[in-house]
């Protein structure tokens, strides 16, 4: 087994008192080989914006072979890491998340999902050979991506949306702006010392984003809030993967799917690595309800560009509402 290094605490703002959770076996599970799952899906992203996918069709090796490429890069020394950083966004980074002064007890490396762009910049991880590793990351994206637009097509249907590749295509589009993210929580051991207060290892937030896709290793920490405010726990799968529907989705449906409020807690014994997909529009793409989620109704959000909300979603704080820009103001 790799052991990966471990930072000392050295900000006791990090430390929050969590209220105490329940591991859910309420969160949605849905089998992707099963006949219809139209109607389930949509239920899960209308009820938590998140849902368990099992029999995915992303090949094993694919996943496993990520894994040990990203435990590899975690492994490295500080110095071989930093030298793919400062994240501005991508890149790697250490406890510092997003410009605007977050914090969490966890270092990560931020791609885009574009190989050519990946390999000029990241040419210099593991001195000479980031082929390996790079070549795993375009593997899993491109399965993961793949499975997402499924999902997605699913959700159209199951809306009545025409054409079915209405979320779909903004995906596959090649100017897709989409991004991928691996994430490791390393152990605390302290904190059993430390009476049931939690360490935030990634705090709250919504992912700006279409449909992000998460798959973690066995070890415990993710959190969803429900609609209800109160936090749950996911029971790890390091086999399934783990779907949150984003805020430019839930425009997109006119809010009738919610995008989930989620965050990663530090587990006290046990390292967790997650890698997450975040399919997003080509920059220049208007965000705005589909007309046949309208009728009837008012659109919910004013009209802008991917670009205009993901610039202001990046001056923002982890845990701000960021849609709250974009809503109307309703008359009544
Ligand atoms: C604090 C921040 C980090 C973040 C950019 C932001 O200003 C607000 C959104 C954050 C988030 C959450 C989902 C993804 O992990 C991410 C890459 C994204 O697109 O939006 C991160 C941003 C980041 O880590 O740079
Ligand atoms: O690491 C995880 O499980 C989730 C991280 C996350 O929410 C994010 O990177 O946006
Ligand atoms: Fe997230």
């Amino acid at each position: 087994m790799v052991v990966l290094s471990q930072p000392a605490i050295e900000h006791v703002s990090l430390i929050k008192n969590c209220k105490p959770t329940t591991f859910s076996s309420e969160i949605p599970i849905i089998d992707l080989s099963k006949p219809d799952p139209k109607a389930r899906l949509v239920a899960a992203c209308e009820e938590f914006g998140f849902f368990k996918v099992i029999n995915h069709g992303v090949p094993m090796e694919f996943i496993t072979e990520l894994e040990s490429e990203a435990i590899k890069f975690f492994s490295l020394p500080s110095f071989e890491k930093e030298k793919t950083g400062p994240p501005n966004p991508l890149g790697y980074g250490n406890k510092r998340i997003g410009p605007n002064g977050d914090v969490g007890w966890v270092e990560f490396l931020l791609l885009t999902t574009n190989k050519e762009f990946n390999s000029q910049r990241f040419s210099s991880m593991f001195g000479k050979n980031p082929e390996m590793f790079l070549c795993a990351v375009n593997d899993y994206v491109s399965a993961v991506k793949k499975m997402a637009c499924e999902i997605l097509e699913l959700l159209a249907d199951g809306l009545k949306i025409k054409p079915r590749d209405a979320f779909s295509k903004l995906l596959m589009d090649k100017q897709s702006d989409s991004v991928f993210r691996l994430n490791h929580y390393p152990p605390c051991p302290k904190l059993q010392e430390m009476n049931g207060r939690d360490l935030i290892g990634f705090g709250e937030h919504t992912d700006p984003q279409i449909i992000s896709v998460m798959r973690s290793n066995n070890t415990s920490g993710l959190q969803i809030s429900l609609r209800d405010g109160k936090w749950i726990s996911v029971p790890p799968d390091q086999n399934s993967f783990f779907i949150n529907v984003g805020d430019s989705l839930q425009v997109m449906t006119n809010g009738r799917f919610k995008s989930v409020r989620h965050r990663v807690v530090t587990n006290s014994m046990k390292s967790r690595v997650s890698m997450i997909y975040f399919g997003g529009p080509p920059l220049s793409e208007k965000i705005a309800p589909l007309p046949s989620l309208v009728e009837g109704e008012e659109s919910l959000y004013k009209e802008f560009t991917w670009f205009e909300y993901k610039k202001s979603a990046y001056k923002s704080r982890l845990a701000d509402n960021r849609l709250g820009l974009f809503e109307k103001i309703s008359a009544s």
